[in-house]
């Protein structure tokens, strides 16, 4: 506790002016004197990192990123580009990286400045958590930007502590120790240290929420020309949509066929053992084992029934019994019929009075033993695990006196598509322009045969008003909601800022580095007091069939409480060769197992252009390709790759 606790801070000026000369930068240089002012025997800032950009998305993106991702630093301050300038896009940048917001920290530090001027009400400072590293945005003026980190710096440590993992109790102690100017602590002040707990009401962004969407009334002309999403990869949007899906609960339902396809969300155990009492594997006699072969009488009959008790069988008696029926007290094993001869039988003729035995038994032949199958408290299905119909975990549950079991809620899916050219598939006749709606009934089958309860919300006009009302009725409804087209650079590609504006969704992400489904859109709201998924997939079938298998599904299996929500992933040998496209593609194939050659082979569907759905026909697997590089443009014959499987093996 006596050592000091050390921070790596990174400093990041965002200015177009300091970019092209470095002498400019005075808020880089004034933070940094802030940090060093601050350190003191129990706890320091180490500035390790700092550099200056112009105001460019990317770069600033980028730069965080390393600093949190790959440099692990604990704190990361940037300074500029935070005010209503048209060039100052830091909160755009910044916001998309974090994974956990701290509105808490610019609201602290904007009521600071706006205790000096009102025009700190123009700041549009953002802040949170990204790994392990807390990221904050000060606005550029060298008085603003010192103002603001003082205004907070003293809880950054204790910010640091828990986003990685601790419990910032250590801190505390430091600060303590240190007795900083405005300790909170002292006047009694609590933190909550559960990072678990999520606040589930509407406003939560309110704070900071701020639109890259194009606004809804203007005109074309008005449009944003470059895509303001940040292009994420496959693995980050993965991430993001994980710490979005929760699970929506649990109820008890009975123990029959309706039970496949749900997850437990308990584990089960035998309640009863199998078989419940010693019983014969084969149809034959009860006999004393040491009695040995020879002519015994018949003292009765052990059918597999109904009985009152066992009976009780004497050295030199036999009885009768069928597969399993209850052995009687006293029988130490079963002799099959087959080895047995009929010596006497009843004046009538019905029944067998004596019957030789021809072996010699050996003890417990033929015997199962009580619980021998299932024994009491053995776990027939774990919580998480999903009941299948090949498992055969309802019949052992069945076996077991299990009547009823805890599952996990499984999430109502919404579907629709977007689209004033889009109709009805089974229209009968096409005008000019007109296309017919694939998407929609692909997506109901996908949802339908992967388990699922799917709603039809049928096909919406590029129209903001009916976009918004069918939204909405649409979330009122079902737990993930799932469209598709309207989501790229058109004119009326309205789902964006529709979600965004419209419906004070939030958008994750709007963008992603992959073919197809690059401009692949997620939101989540807050309705009914749950928050709600929002897929926005592409219009183009074959990207919004693709990003269906590798978005939706892995979070409709998280949400209903799977264990192992991800697609399973085989490596796959190429049998044709793949010439690679910029973005990672996930290229549809028929795999199937080579038995010569041990391994499983891939064949490509043909030409990938993302309308041609014909190339998912005959898919059962997307092969996870690489982006084109210098040095690598093609894939050949024979190279092994990450098969997702999506179908059936044939
Ligand atoms: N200037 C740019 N244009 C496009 C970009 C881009 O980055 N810059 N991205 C392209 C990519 S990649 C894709 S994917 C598509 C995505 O388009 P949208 O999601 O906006 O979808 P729409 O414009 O509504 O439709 C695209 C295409 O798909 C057909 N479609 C739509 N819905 C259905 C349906 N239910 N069933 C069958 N077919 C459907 C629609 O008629 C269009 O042909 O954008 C590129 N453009
Ligand atoms: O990414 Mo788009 O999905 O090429 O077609
Ligand atoms: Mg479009």
């Amino acid at each position: 506790m006596s050592q000091a606790q050390q921070y790596s801070v990174g400093i990041l000026t965002i200015s177009d002016t300091a970019s092209a000369d470095s002498t400019k930068d005075l808020s880089g240089p004034t933070l940094k004197t802030v940090f060093k002012q601050a350190s003191k025997e129990k706890i320091t800032f180490n500035v390790i990192k700092s550099a200056i950009i112009s105001d460019d998305f990317e770069q600033i993106q980028n730069i965080v990123k390393t600093w949190s991702d790959n440099e692990n630093l604990d704190i990361v301050v940037t300074t500029g580009g935070t005010g209503f300038g048209v060039k100052d896009i830091t909160p755009e940048a910044i916001e998309p990286l974090l994974q956990k917001k701290s509105p808490g920290i610019a609201y602290a530090m904007i009521t600071t400045s706006l205790q000096k001027t009102p025009f700190a009400a123009l700041s549009r400072l953002v802040s949170g958590v990204r790994g392990k590293t807390i990221i904050i945005t000060v606005p550029g003026s060298p008085k603003g930007a010192k103002e603001n980190l003082e205004a907070v710096i003293n809880v950054l440590p204790h910010a640091v502590d828990l986003a990685k993992g601790g419990t910032g109790e250590n801190v505390h102690a430091q600060l303590n120790a240190q007795k900083t100017n405005n300790s909170k602590d002292e006047s009694g002040h609590q933190c909550v240290h559960n990072t678990k707990h999520e606040h589930h009401h509407k406003h939560e962004h309110d704070t900071t929420r701020s639109f890259l969407s194009d606004p809804l009334s203007g005109p074309v002309t008005q449009r944003q020309r470059k895509s303001p999403y940040p292009m994420i990869t496959v693995d980050e949007a993965l991430n993001i949509i994980a710490n979005n899906a929760e699970i929506l609960g649990s109820i008890t339902v009975p123990v029959n066929e309706n039970l496949v396809g749900m997850v437990l969300a308990e584990d089960v155990y035998a309640k009863e053992p199998v078989p419940g009492y010693r019983a014969s594997i084969v149809d034959g006699y009860a006999v004393v084992a040491s009695d040995g072969p020879g002519i015994y009488p018949v003292v009765g009959v052990s059918i597999a029934n109904v009985q009152s008790e066992a009976m009780q069988l004497k050295p030199g008696q036999i009885t009768r019994i069928t597969t399993g029926g209850p052995i009687p007290n006293g029988a130490t094993a079963v002799v099959m019929v087959e080895d047995t001869s009929l010596v006497s039988s009843s004046a009538d003729g019905l029944q067998e009075e004596s019957v030789k035995i021809h072996v010699q038994a050996r003890n417990n032949e033929w015997i199962r033993e009580i619980g021998s199958d299932t024994s009491v408290g053995t776990v027939i299905v774990r919580k998480g695990e999903l009941v299948t119909a090949v498992g055969g975990e309802i019949g052992v549950l069945s076996s077991v006196g299990v009547r009823e079991v805890r599952v996990y809620k499984r999430p109502v899916i919404g579907i629709l598509s977007t689209g004033n050219e889009v109709v009805n598939h089974n229209e009968p006749e096409l005008k000019y322009g007109q296309i017919r709606d694939s998407n929609r009934p692909t997506l109901l089958a996908i949802g339908k045969i992967t388990g699922f309860e799917v709603k039809d919300f049928g096909i919406v006009s590029d129209n903001v008003q009916e976009l918004e009302n069918v939204l909405k009725l649409a979330l009122s409804q079902v737990d993930v909601l799932v469209t598709t087209g309207g989501v790229s650079m058109g004119e009326f590609d309205l789902l964006k800022p529709t979600l965004e504006r419209s419906l004070e969704a939030t958008i994750h992400f709007g963008r992603l580095k992959m073919k197809p489904g690059k401009p692949t859109t997620f939101a989540t709201i807050i309705s009914d007091e749950y928050k709600k998924l929002i897929f926005s997939l592409p219009g183009n079938p074959v990207s919004a069939t693709v990003t269906s298998y590798l978005f939706v599904l892995p979070a409709l299996r998280k949400i209903a409480g799977y264990d192992n929500w991800n697609l399973p992933i085989v490596q796959a040998e190429l049998s044709n060769n793949i010439s690679l496209d910029p973005r990672p593609e996930y290229h549809r194939a028929t795999i199937s197992y080579d038995y010569t050659k041990g391994k499983f082979l891939a064949v490509s569907t043909g030409n990938q252009i993302s309308s041609r759905l014909l190339s998912m026909c005959s898919c059962n697997a997307l092969l996870k390709l690489p982006g084109k590089t210098d040095q690598l443009k093609e894939l050949v014959k024979g190279t092994m790759v990450d098969a997702i499987l999506i179908g059936q093996l044939n």
